[in-house]
């Protein structure tokens, strides 16, 4: 089985690592969609696509120290303007799966809707792990690496990532 997982990752977080931990408990292979790839340098979609890319490989590294190799990819997809297309646009650009893992409700609704089974998870931590709440912390320069992997602070370190985001955010002025 192959499954397929699409988040913004603005930034990558536990919330999401705990998702991934699950989908590796029940599926061998996973697709991980970089959702809306086109957006960056905005207070919403702070990190590129390619940063995204670097959180999500450097988590899952380390996810599989702990489960086992596994095979993932990783693939940046830009939106479609027209909902009604947009899975159509999102098998072309991946490798085949399964089975969709998601806990938004469009996502669900679309994939379900074009015959594709959906499986959701619990909400862990919401209240914490979750990219606005963090992408929050941030601006107002509160603790917020307690709510990633570790491998994800020290890629938005190396990129400066937290300086770009008050920048655009007007708080470093
Ligand atoms: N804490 C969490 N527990 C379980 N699923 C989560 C959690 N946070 C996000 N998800 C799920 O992960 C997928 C991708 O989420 P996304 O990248 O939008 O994160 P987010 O935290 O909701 O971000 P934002 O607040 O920036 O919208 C969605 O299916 C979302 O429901
Ligand atoms: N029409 C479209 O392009 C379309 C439709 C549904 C979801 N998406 C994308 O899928 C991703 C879903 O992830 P989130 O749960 O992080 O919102 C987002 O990047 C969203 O833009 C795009």
């Amino acid at each position: 089985m192959r499954a397929f997982f699409i988040g913004r990752f603005q930034p990558y977080h536990l919330g999401h690592h705990e998702v991934l931990r699950e989908i590796f408990s029940e599926v061998e292979e996973v697709v991980i969609g970089i959702g809306s790839a086109q957006e960056s340098h905005t207070i919403e979609n702070p990190f590129t696509a390619g940063e995204r890319v670097m959180m999500v490989d450097r988590a899952v590294g380390e996810l599989m120290a702990e489960v086992g190799e596994r095979k993932v990819y990783i693939i940046p997809l830009e939106d479609v303007y027209r909902n009604s297309l947009w899975v159509s646009h999102v098998v072309s650009m991946t490798p085949y799966f399964n089975v969709v893992y998601s806990n938004n409700p469009l996502v669900i609704r679309l994939f379900r809707e074009a015959g594709f089974e959906v499986r959701k998870t619990k909400l862990f931590n919401r209240v914490s792990y979750q990219g606005t709440e963090i992408r929050r912390r941030m601006i107002c320069g509160e603790r917020w690496e307690d709510l990633v992997p570790r491998p994800v602070v020290e890629v938005i370190e190396g990129i400066d990532g937290v300086k770009r985001l008050r920048d655009i955010a007007g708080t470093d002025v």
